[in-house]
Order: structure tokens, then C-alpha cells, then sequence
């Protein structure tokens, strides 16, 4: 972990070395400051480049340090600010060569540099606003000088990454060049020797604002506060530009360090920062037989099918395309054929269009092409087939079957089944060693979660391939086990099934939705549930002869075998009211497929002629209670999802529904929440809600819930050794 010098005729060139990244650790610091002082000091140096070692110049701060460092006494301790001051001070020009990544303090560095030269390929962004924090040394007063107010403002207030053309278009950077970044900084350095350097130094540079500065940062935080519910880094993000905005810039710097320091340490920067490690973690996967990636190599697909071209078929075969797979797309009839073709097609020349927005027409690979087809033997050549048909085992089994026989013997059979058993459809196939669950989430081409269901029988091949496709797709990966509902969905529906108790006791879907909402879930379950298709859920109970035809005679309306059962979601189904795509469902919507929600006087009275034709008494329930009646039970079935070892540790939870279900990443997943607001109380309320209910199963404690509690409630990494492996099947 260093900085190391070497001269280059006049020009001192300081690598930064600290693998795999180049992190700005502490020692890091400390060493740049010891070498950029000496080469300032050397008379023989006449310029100076600062690169990172292995084409990386550096991936920001050390994040594994936070949590070890303590404001109070280290803000003493010189800092990342102090470096880039002197670096920017230097009376020798300093060029940033950037190849890789230059994100968080890497970019905040390399703007404190005089010249920025970058390779085509590289990346530069200010991401310390996705990690709970803002960019603490100078990003936050030296960006809005140098790329005006609106572009630094959607930079730091998004931790938007862009690629080099467009970072040499927005002044980021000074030039993009296609060969070494490094040789072309030292023959710039070598060229600017002696030149004034006054214009070149960010912090002398006046800002730019526009006449409406105060009302754009204004609606800047309103939208901010929409988009991301309850984060707070967005919000100071905004308030460290409007110093930049209003004060010199020592003073604006005294500010951001002021407010950076009052994120640091935060729980929700704690949260995220764990979100982070917790998604890199989960990528690590393994299996009870020690399979990985060193043992398992995936394979590449080149080309894909997807059966089935509706709400996930469309997204998955998007998702697909833009990764350069190419797709064939197969439908049961031609008119289904039409409508999924025609929405394929539009949202990728949506995708086009956004692509070539963001890259500035900067050449750039084409997406796949997608065939459609009526025709099952189209997909004799296919390397890997998603199947995405409706959620009914009669159905999937015979699609199997079909691939069975048509696909190429080694090509990977995939379900994007919401929880039916992966086992039962690789049992009829030929090859239950290649089948397995790929279950994405809605919007398939927009949401990055990647449930990967592992069979008994799918080998580690399969497993490797389809982990590896979700990278390509850039998407997060995570392998979890077999069981109904696998683990996102497992969890969810405790969660709905309280949502709808409170809709039977008295309260409405917007109360219940705007509790969630202000937790910080992008929709409320009821919002969601719309979003995704009530018809989906309907069609699993149905599986389960929860209601529809296979459910027994005489079955009490409120109950299934002795345990409390809503009967509200399946009549709305009955009413044809699927959520967005039939324009109505808990909410009414301006059209079929519309997406603004809005009260509808037909549920509440629904709601109140149900309530009052089972005589169902109305129940004062506080927000809190809510919240906690709502998300407890979802907790609960976490720890029971470990018990059972269908996931294996509470990261893959927690990266699960960071990804896939809304949940607030500032709050860091379900299992850091419960952490962070103490075993003792979930456990207490859960008791209590139990006792309350012992006809809702789900609101018994979990035996590791209990356990923990007993223990002292350990901290969450140490869980995972508190489970033990007899249990885990993964
Ligand atoms: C400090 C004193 C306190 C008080 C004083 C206050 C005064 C103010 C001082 C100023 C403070 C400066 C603030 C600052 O500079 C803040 C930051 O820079 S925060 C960091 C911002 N950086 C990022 O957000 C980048 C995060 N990383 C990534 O996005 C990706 O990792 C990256 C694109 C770089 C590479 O992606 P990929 O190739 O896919 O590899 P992986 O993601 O798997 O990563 C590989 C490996 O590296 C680890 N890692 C990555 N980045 C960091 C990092 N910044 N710090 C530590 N470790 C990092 C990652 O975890 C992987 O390791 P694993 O072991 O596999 O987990
Ligand atoms: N909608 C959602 O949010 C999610 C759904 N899923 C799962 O994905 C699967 C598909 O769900 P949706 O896309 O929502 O359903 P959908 O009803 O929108 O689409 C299903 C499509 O499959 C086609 N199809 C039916 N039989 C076929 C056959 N024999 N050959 C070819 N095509 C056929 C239909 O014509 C229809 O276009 C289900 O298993 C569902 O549980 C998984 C995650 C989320």
C-alpha cells in the first residue's frame, strides 16, 4: 500500500498501488503526501503525473475504514483534502492520467490535479452519496466550479457513474485518449512545464450559476426526497453545492467537511456501506459441496430464448439484448406473438435512444437482435432458454418437456417461476442437472435482482453460467435454495397478508401504503402489488388451492385450514381488477396499463360492505404499529429462511430485497433493520402481535430469532455462525 515515484526524463509519475482498487487508505494518504511533497521539492522535477497501478487510478476512499475511524479525534489526522490541497497548490503542473475508475476521492483527487487526461473506457463518478455520505474532500466545491451547477448537482446528488466521452463532454476531463492515459499525461506534463497554472486550479475558478440557482436547488431536493424516501445523503448533498454556490471556496470547504462529518458514523451511511459489502459478499457464492467459481466455470451464452412474451417475457428478452445475447422469442399464438413483438421493439428503441443519450453517440456495441417466432424448434440452437409462461405447474411441466426434446443436448433450461418447485419441472426433462430457476424481477430490463434458484439436482456449471449471465446482464446475482416461494417471495407474503388484515380491520390501501412509503419502500404493498399483477398471486393460490376450484368445499370464507385468510385479493381478481394492466386493482388508473395510482371510491366501499357483511369490528392502529405489524412478520420469516438454509446468511437477504423488492438501501435490507432496531424488540412486538393472533403463523418468533435474543443479540456478522450448517442447504 503505497505511492510510488518514478522520473520520466523531468516528469515524476506517482502510482498509486493498493490492489484491487487502489483505495485511498489512510496509509495510501499519508504516502501520496510524503511523495507529492518530495517531487514538489526536487529541482530535477519539472511536472508531475499521478496514474493508478494495474489501469486503475482509484476506486475512492477505503470504505473498510470508515467503520474504524472516529471523527472526533481523526479529523485531526490529516485527510484525502489536505493531499488534493497540496496537489492542487503545486507550482508543477499535475496531470491525473484516469484508466479504470476514478470514482468517490479517486475523481476528487484527480480534480484537485491541474489536467485530467482519461482513457476512453474509463469511468468517473462522485458514488459517495450511494454509500450514506458526500464527496468530503472538495468533490462538492470543485465540481460545480468546473461543470457548472446543474451537472455537478445530478453527479453528486445521484453517485451517476459516466464513461469517459461523456466526462470529457460535461469538462470533467480534459481529453480521451484511445492508447496509454499514462504516456499521454507525461507527454502533456512534459508540454505545460512553465506555463501559469492560476486558471488551472479548480478552487480559483469563479462558479457559474445559473439566474434560478436557490429554485433549482430547491426542486432538486423536493425530487430527491420522492426518488430516494428518507435518505438524508441526498439531502445534504444538495445543501454542501448550495455553499459551494454561496460561500469563497475555503469556506465552502470548512462547510462540506461540516456536513460530511454529520453523515459519517450515520446508521443510514452504516446501512449502506454494508449494502455494499453485503452485495459483494453475495456474489461470492459456494455450495454445500464446495462448488464456486474457482471449481464451477461458467459458460458463455451467445444466444438466448424466452417463452412467453408478457410483463416478464418483454423485460427479460430486453435485458437479454442489451447485454449483445441474441434472443429468440417464442409465443403461443399469433396475436400474443404481436403484442409481446410490438413491446419488445418499443422499449428497445427506448433503451437506444437512452443509450445513445448517455454516450453521446460515442461508438458503442448494438444491442442483440430478437427473433419472433411461433416455432419451438427455433430454439434447437440455443445456449440457454428462460422460460416466462403463466405461474401454473400444468403449463411449465409440458414446456419442459417440449425443451426437452427440441433443445441441444447441454443447452441450460431456466424457469422464471415466482416460487413453484424447481424440482418438480426438471423431473421431467432430460437433463434436471441443467435446469434451474432464474427468477427476475418487474421491470425485468430495469430492476437488478436475480434471484438464482438452485435445484437438488443443477450442477455447478448451471449454477456458475447463470450467476456469471447475471454480471453480463448487470445484474446482482443471488443463489439461494428450493423452496415455495424462494426467499424474496417467502418473505413478501407475510408482509402482504398483514398489509391486507389491516385492510379487513378498518384501514384503507393509501394509509397502509403511505406508512411503507415513508419508511422509505419506492411503493407501499398495495402500490406494488398493482405494479406487479394481482392476477400473479391469484394464479400461485390457485396452484396452492387456496381458492378457484381446487380449494375444498365448505373451506370458511376467513380461514384455510384453522389460519387467518383474506379472501380480498382473490375477489378482486374475480372483479377482473389485476392492478395496472387491467387499469384497475387496489387503485384506479387513468387507463389500462396506466401507472398513476388513485383512490378508488369502488374499494372503499368494497372494503366497508366486506367488513360489515362478516361483521369485522374496526381497530384503532397507530402508524408505528403499522410499520411494525407490517414489517416484523417479513423479519421473522428471514430468520426462519435461515433456519431452514434456503439462503445462506442475512447479506443474501438483505441484497435480495435491496434489489428486488424496493426496500430502502439507506436501511440497509430487512436482517441490518432488525439488527439496528434490536432483536429484543422484534422479538417482544412479535410475541405480543402472536399472542394477539395465534391464528397468523407467521407471527410466531422464529427459533433463531429466539436464540440470538438469548445470546445477546450478536451482531449480524456473527449469524451465520450462530446457524451452524446441519440445517443449511446451501
Ligand atoms: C476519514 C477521516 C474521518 C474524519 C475526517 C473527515 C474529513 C473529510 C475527509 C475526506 C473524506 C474523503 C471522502 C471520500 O473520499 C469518500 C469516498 O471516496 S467513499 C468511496 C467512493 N468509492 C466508491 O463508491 C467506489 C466503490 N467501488 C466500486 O464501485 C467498485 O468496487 C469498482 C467500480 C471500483 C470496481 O468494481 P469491480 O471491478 O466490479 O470490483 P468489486 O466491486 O468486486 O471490488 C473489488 C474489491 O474491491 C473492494 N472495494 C472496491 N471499492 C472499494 C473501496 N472504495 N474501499 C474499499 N474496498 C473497495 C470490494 O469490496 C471488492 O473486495 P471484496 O473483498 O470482494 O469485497
Ligand atoms: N409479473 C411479475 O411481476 C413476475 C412474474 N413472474 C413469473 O413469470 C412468469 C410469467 O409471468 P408474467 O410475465 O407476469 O405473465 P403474463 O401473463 O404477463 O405472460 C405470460 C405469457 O406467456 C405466454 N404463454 C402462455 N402459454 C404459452 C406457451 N405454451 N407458449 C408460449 N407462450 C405462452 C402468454 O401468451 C403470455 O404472453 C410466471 O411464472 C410468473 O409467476 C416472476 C417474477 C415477477
Amino acid at each position: 500500500m503505497a505511492a510510488l515515484k518514478h522520473i520520466v526524463g523531468s516528469v515524476a509519475v506517482i502510482t498509486i498501488r493498493n490492489p484491487p482498487v487502489n483505495a485511498l487508505s489512510p496509509q495510501v494518504q499519508v504516502s501520496l503526501m510524503e511523495v507529492l511533497k518530495d517531487v514538489t521539492l526536487d529541482p530535477s522535477v519539472k511536472a508531475i503525473v499521478l496514474c493508478g497501478e494495474n489501469g486503475k487510478f482509484s476506486g475512492g476512499a477505503d470504505i473498510r475504514t470508515f467503520s474504524k475511524t472516529d471523527p472526533k479525534t481523526d479529523i485531526k489526522r490529516m485527510s484525502l483534502d489536505d493531499v488534493n490541497s497540496v496537489a492542487e497548490r503545486s507550482r508543477k503542473p499535475v496531470v491525473a492520467a484516469v484508466e479504470g475508475v476514478a470514482l468517490g476521492g479517486g475523481l476528487e483527487l484527480a480534480l484537485a490535479c491541474h489536467y485530467r487526461i482519461a482513457h476512453v473506457k474509463a469511468r468517473v463518478g462522485l458514488t459517495e452519496v450511494l454509500l450514506g455520505l458526500l464527496p468530503g474532500a472538495g468533490g462538492t466545491q470543485r465540481l460545480p466550479r468546473l461543470i457548472g451547477v446543474p451537472a455537478a448537482l445530478d453527479m453528486i446528488t445521484t453517485g451517476k457513474i459516466v464513461p469517459a466521452p461523456v466526462a470529457v463532454k460535461l469538462g470533467i476531463v480534459d481529453s480521451v485518449t484511445e492508447g496509454s492515459a499514462v504516456e499521454e499525461a507525461i507527454h502533456l506534463a512534459q508540454k505545460v512545464v512553465g506555463q501559469p497554472l492560476e486558471s488551472r486550479r479548480i478552487c480559483s475558478k469563479p462558479i457559474q450559476c445559473p439566474p434560478n440557482v436557490d429554485s433549482l436547488l430547491n426542486d432538486a431536493k423536493v425530487k430527491l426526497k420522492k426518488q430516494f424516501r428518507g435518505a438524508e445523503s441526498h439531502q445534504v448533498c444538495v445543501e454542501a453545492i448550495r455553499a459551494a454556490v454561496q460561500l469563497p471556496f475555503a469556506e465552502g470547504i470548512v462547510k462540506e467537511r461540516e456536513l460530511f462529518l454529520s453523515l459519517f458514523n450515520s446508521d443510514q451511511a452504516k446501512a449502506c456501506q454494508y449494502a455494499f459489502f453485503a452485495e459483494r459478499s453475495v456474489a461470492k457464492w459456494t455450495t454445500p459441496s464446495g462448488a464456486n467459481w474457482k471449481s464451477a466455470s461458467p459458460q458463455t451464452i451467445r444466444t438466448a430464448a424466452v417463452i412467453g412474451l408478457g410483463t416478464m417475457g418483454q423485460g427479460i428478452a430486453v435485458s437479454l439484448a442489451k447485454a449483445q445475447i441474441q434472443v429468440i422469442a417464442v409465443e403461443q399464438d399469433e396475436q400474443q406473438l404481436e403484442k409481446g413483438s410490438k413491446a419488445v421493439t418499443a422499449i428497445l428503441e427506448r433503451e437506444t435512444l437512452k443509450k445513445q443519450q448517455f454516450e453521446l453517440a460515442h461508438k458503442s456495441d448494438s444491442f442483440g437482435s430478437v427473433t419472433f417466432t411461433l416455432d419451438f424448434n427455433a430454439l434447437k440452437n440455443a445456449d440457454l432458454v428462460i422460460e416466462a409462461v403463466y405461474e401454473n405447474m400444468a403449463l411449465k411441466k409440458e414446456i419442459f418437456q417440449r425443451l426437452s426434446s427440441i433443445c441441444k443436448p447441454g443447452a441450460f433450461l431456466c424457469t422464471n417461476t415466482s416460487g413453484l418447485d424447481i424440482d418438480e419441472i426438471a423431473s421431467v426433462t432430460d437433463r434436471p442437472h441443467l435446469v434451474i430457476g432464474t427468477h427476475f424481477f418487474s421491470p425485468a430490463h430495469l430492476m437488478k435482482l436475480l434471484e438464482v434458484v438452485r435445484g437438488y439436482h443443477s450442477s455447478s456449471t448451471i449454477i456458475s453460467t447463470v450467476m456469471n449471465l447475471s454480471k453480463v446482464l448487470n445484474k446482482v446475482g443471488v443463489v439461494v435454495d428450493n423452496c415455495p416461494l424462494f426467499v424474496g417471495n417467502r418473505l413478501l407474503l407475510p408482509y402482504i397478508n398483514q398489509a391486507v388484515f389491516l385492510l379487513e380491520d378498518g384501514r384503507t390501501p393509501e394509509e397502509v401504503d403511505q406508512v411503507l412509503e415513508e419508511f422509505g419502500y419506492a411503493m407501499g404493498p398495495f402500490r406494488m402489488s398493482d405494479l406487479a399483477g394481482l392476477d400473479i398471486g391469484w394464479r400461485s393460490r390457485m396452484e396452492f388451492g387456496l381458492t378457484g376450484p381446487k380449494l375444498l368445499p365448505g373451506a370458511p370464507v376467513r380461514q384455510r385450514e384453522g389460519k387467518r385468510y383474506s379472501p380480498l385479493p382473490d375477489i378482486l381478481c374475480e372483479e377482473g381488477r389485476f392492478g395496472q394492466k387491467s387499469g384497475k386493482g387496489w387503485y384506479q388508473y387513468e387507463t389500462v396499463g396506466g401507472r398513476n395510482a388513485a383512490r378508488d371510491p369502488w374499494v372503499h366501499n368494497f372494503l366497508h360492505e366486506y367488513r360489515r357483511a362478516h361483521a369485522i369490528k374496526q381497530k384503532n392502529v397507530s402508524q408505528g404499529e403499522i410499520l411494525e405489524w407490517c414489517l416484523y412478520p417479513l423479519i421473522n420469516e428471514g430468520f426462519k429462511v435461515l433456519e431452514d438454509g434456503i439462503a445462506s446468511g442475512p447479506e443474501d437477504i438483505d441484497v435480495i430485497y435491496n434489489n428486488g423488492y424496493g426496500w430502502p438501501r439507506h436501511k440497509g435490507g430487512p436482517m441490518f433493520y432488525a439488527s439496528m432496531i434490536g432483536l429484543p424488540r422484534v422479538l417482544v412486538k412479535l410475541e405480543e402481535f402472536y399472542k394477539n393472533n395465534p391464528d397468523i403463523p407467521s407471527l410466531k418468533p422464529s427459533n433463531l430469532l429466539k436464540a440470538l435474543v438469548k445470546q445477546g443479540s450478536p451482531p449480524l456478522k456473527e449469524w451465520r455462525s450462530q446457524l451452524g450448517y446441519p440445517n443449511s442447504r446451501l
